[in-house]
């Protein structure tokens, strides 16, 4: 198993390009089971979890082509011939389930393993059943399999989320857009991958309002046919980055990045004293001199604080001066991080969903073990910051959502590389 290798202390000048987002990528995918023309995505990111959802479409009878290096994905699903997700390979990554929606909409039937839960957390999948019975489906779970059928076909409803969930919404808007008549959701996720989605839907002829916002309404259409969709830019990936010289100091251009994408993360992280600077080609963060304050973060549902980057965040609160309150409002088990810092001399108390980060003024390289993607991640970002070697093993989880990961943060001036097969 491959492990990354960081020197920390030394300061990172230039400049990171942002990929297009993993979780938008991996919703815009299977939209492309919607329609029998082909629907084509640009600046897609070259991930590993990419890859699983390639490998997933193509068992259902889609064709995927990656063209220019992976950056496009031009995709096709003229013949759909069979209506089973199976489950070695939704077990590899949660959001195969969102394949489900699309393929009843279009198919009248849909079989999908239940993705079961994973290290951050449960995971239930309820809603997504909810919202589907709600358009008419007639849901039967049998041996870890949802067999889903809308014999004559889905039909517009209303539907309250009791909670907001990104994905849910993302299954439920794909479904409803080829329902017979109004589908209204409301308390829905207003996160920048369901815009993105709508907006690649409305391309392909669907007709939605609202996205953006806690209500959407669509109007089912009968058809939808193909279109070029550009992946919006990676606000996870940016805020990671953003976190790079705030953590190991000096100054990075974010290149793509927009503030808009990351308005309630920036905010937090301008409190600590770090310099933020929106430009016509990005966002550069910059730390000259001394040591970050810290700063209280709650994650929350967009526009609130992402959960994805609450690890990294702790990373950062860790040489904080001062006494920082992360709580966890999204996942019940996502402080696995904490640990591993702790490992590097951070002082972290984890209490339920909430940890008490006391600053330290410097951490100590260490061996340290990743637990989900994020996760690792945050030592990576905590290794630049650290005297001495940390090896982070098990990158794998990294691979699902970081490319180039190395070449990034070397292109900074990090020291940075992969060690193969320890
Ligand atoms: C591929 C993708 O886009 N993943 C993102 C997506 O995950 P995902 O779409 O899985 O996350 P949700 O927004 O659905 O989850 C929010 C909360 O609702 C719970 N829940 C969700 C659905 C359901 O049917 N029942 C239920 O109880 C979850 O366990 C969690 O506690 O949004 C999360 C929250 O921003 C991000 O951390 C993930 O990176
Ligand atoms: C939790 C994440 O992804 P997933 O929902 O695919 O597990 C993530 O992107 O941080």
């Amino acid at each position: 198993m491959d492990s990354i290798l960081v020197r920390g202390g030394t300061e990172l000048s230039g400049d990171i390009p942002i990929a297009g987002a993993k979780n938008a990528c991996l919703t815009l995918m299977p939209a492309t089971l919607l329609s029998d023309e082909p629907l084509t995505l640009t600046n897609a990111p070259r991930l590993s979890d990419i890859r699983t959802m390639t490998q997933l479409l193509a068992s259902l009878g889609a064709e995927v082509t990656q063209l220019q290096d992976g950056q496009v994905l031009a995709m096709s699903s003229h013949d759909i011939n069979n209506l089973t997700a199976d489950y070695d390979i939704v077990r590899k990554m949660r959001a195969s389930i969102l394949v489900l929606g699309p393929m009843l909409a279009r198919c009248g039937r849909a079989v999908v393993s239940l993705p079961g839960g994973c290290a951050i957390g449960a995971r239930p999948v309820d809603l997504h059943l909810q919202g589907l019975e709600a358009l008419g489906a007639t849901l039967d779970l049998k041996d870890g399999y949802v067999h889903a059928e809308a014999k004559s076909g889905l039909k517009g409803a209303v539907f309250e989320f009791p909670f907001v969930s990104v994905g849910a919404t993302e299954n439920i808007l794909m479904a409803a857009v080829l329902a017979k008549g109004t589908t209204v959701l409301k308390n829905a996720a207003r996160e920048p991958e369901i815009v993105d989605l709508a907006q690649c839907l409305r391309k392909m002829g669907a007709q939605i309002e609202g996205e953006g916002t806690s209500e959407i309404t669509i109007q089912g259409v009968d058809r939808l046919h193909g279109a070029t969709h550009p992946v919006v830019p990676d606000r996870i990936e940016l805020g990671t980055y953003m976190l790079a010289p705030a953590i190991a100091g000096g100054s990075v251009t974010c290149l793509g990045g927009r503030l808009d994408l990351v308005s309630a993360f920036a905010e937090k992280l301008a409190a600590t004293g770090v310099d933020i600077e929106e430009t016509a080609t990005g966002l550069t963060v910059s730390r000259k001199n001394g040591r970050v304050r810290s700063v209280d973060v709650e994650t929350a549902p967009f526009p609130g604080f992402p959960t994805d980057l609450q690890a990294q965040m702790m990373a950062l609160m860790c040489t904080a001066e001062g006494v920082s309150v992360l709580e966890e409002r999204i996942f019940e088990n996502r402080f696995m991080h904490a640990p591993e810092l702790m490992r590097m001399g951070a002082r972290i108390d984890v209490s339920g969903g909430t940890a008490t980060v006391t600053g330290v003024e410097s951490l100590k390289g260490a061996p340290v073990m990743a637990t989900d993607l994020r996760a690792s991640v945050s030592l990576i970002l905590a290794g630049l910051a650290a005297e001495g070697e940390t090896r982070v093993s098990r990158v794998y989880h990294l691979d699902r959502g970081y490319e180039h990961v190395v070449r990034k943060l070397s292109g900074v001036g990090a020291s940075i590389e992969r060690v193969h097969g320890e």
